[in-house]
């Protein structure tokens, strides 16, 4: 879609085209911090942390202050897009729509930066969102003291659905994460030879299929988790055998105790393979995210605003079993997350997922109409 592009739909083709992993956003923070130099600033205090920026809009009366966040960081991912923008940094795309939350997220500021409402606004442009997480780092740094909100939103694009569509629920939207790295170390030697050898290849492929049990025979099948291995590292040469193994994955679950007797299933399976493998083993747990949690009241009050309002088709979805560090934020401040209809056949963190920008205004307008609700109440 290339017709006539607003100017926060051109933003988002901008930023499309630039990027950046976690905690190295730094053309995404220049970019997004020249538009802001361009608002009117009486009303505005910015400040940076790390890659990401913070920025309040003083309200007129204030007696409270609203948050909204945006993420973004970028996913190593080459890009198969047929986007004219496409990605000019080889081996990262936007593949998760970071590029069109920041887009809503300066339509929102720049709305309230010509226009304050009564309370202030904290506008959160967050780094790292895709690991190793930036929401809890963020929420204990100096810079965000003193601006902290009392009600915080956020978004994350939906494939599934139209544009023109919010979908949320009350209480538990996306599940608690943790990152999973296994590394195994056998012996290496020549390809002929497996018997002077201890390959790792093979113990790594036994692992994988060992950890689908953990689902299929460790788990009341009325909960829900999910084992992905989405990395192997093995080897150097199709004639050596393997003396190191990597995998990578990540769990998920809807509960913290879930997660413990995942966590204890894969320490019980790579003990065991450590014996029948006589391998070396090592886990790390690399980060984890608690679950998003949005506060019923709030979440009920926005699902009734969006019904009234009228100009988005409003979706009660179920849970899903993505992960987002915007669950720190809700740990600590009252607020909810929705989707936003992007209509695209490819999902998230898919090589030729083209999201519809054509979303990105009418996500702007509901956001304002409702934070100038809530701030009149
Ligand atoms: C919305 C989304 O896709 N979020 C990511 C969060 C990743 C958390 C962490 N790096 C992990 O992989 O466990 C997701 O993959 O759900």
């Amino acid at each position: 879609m290339t017709t006539q592009a607003s100017s926060f739909v051109e933003l988002r083709r901008q930023l499309h085209q630039i990027p950046e992993p976690g905690f190295q956003e730094f053309k995404t923070q220049a970019v997004l911090l020249e538009r802001i130099a361009a608002l009117p600033q009486e009303h505005l205090e910015v400040r940076t942390w790390r890659t990401g920026i913070l920025v309040r809009v003083k309200g007129t009366a204030p007696r409270r202050t609203f948050g909204y966040r945006a993420d973004m960081d970028a996913l190593p991912i080459e890009e198969n897009t047929s986007y004219p923008f496409r990605s000019q940094h080889p081996g990262y795309m936007h593949a998760c729509g970071h590029d069109l939350h920041m887009a809503i997220g300066m339509g929102v500021l720049s709305a309230f930066a010509k226009q304050p409402m009564s309370d202030d606004l904290v506008l959160v442009f967050q780094p790292a969102e895709e690991g190793p997480g930036g929401a809890l780092p963020m929420l204990g740094s100096q810079e965000l003291q003193g601006m902290m909100p009392d009600q915080m939103v956020a978004l994350h694009i939906a494939p599934e659905y139209p544009v023109g569509t919010i979908a949320t629920k009350p209480g538990i939207l996306f599940a608690n994460t943790s990152e999973l790295f296994i590394d195994l170390t056998g012996k290496g030697g020549h390809a002929a030879f497996p018997h002077q050898a201890n390959d790792m290849v093979v113990a790594a492929a036994q692992l994988v299929g060992q950890l689908q049990t953990i689902v299929a025979r460790n788990i009341n099948p009325l909960d829900s988790v999910v084992v992905t291995i989405g990395k192997i590292e093995g080897g150097t040469k199709q004639n050596i055998i393997a003396e190191k193994a990597r995998l990578e994955g990540t769990i998920r679950t809807m509960s913290i105790d879930t997660m413990r007797r995942v966590k204890a299933r894969i320490e019980a399976l790579v003990s065991g393979l450590e014996t029948a493998f006589d391998c070396k083993a090592s886990i790390d747990y690399g980060s984890n995210y608690c679950q998003v949690y949005n506060n019923p009241a709030v979440t009920e009050e926005f699902m009734n605003f969006v019904r009234t309002d009228g100009a988005m088709n409003l979706i009660e979805c179920t849970e899903a079993m993505t992960g987002e560090d915007f669950g720190y934020f809700l740990e600590r401040i009252p607020g909810f997350m929705f989707w936003l209809g992007v209509d695209t056949p490819y999902g998230l963190h898919h090589a030729s997922i083209e999201p519809n920008d054509q979303a990105v205004d009418p996500a702007i307008e509901v956001i304002v109409r409702y934070l100038r609700w809530k701030s009149a109440q």
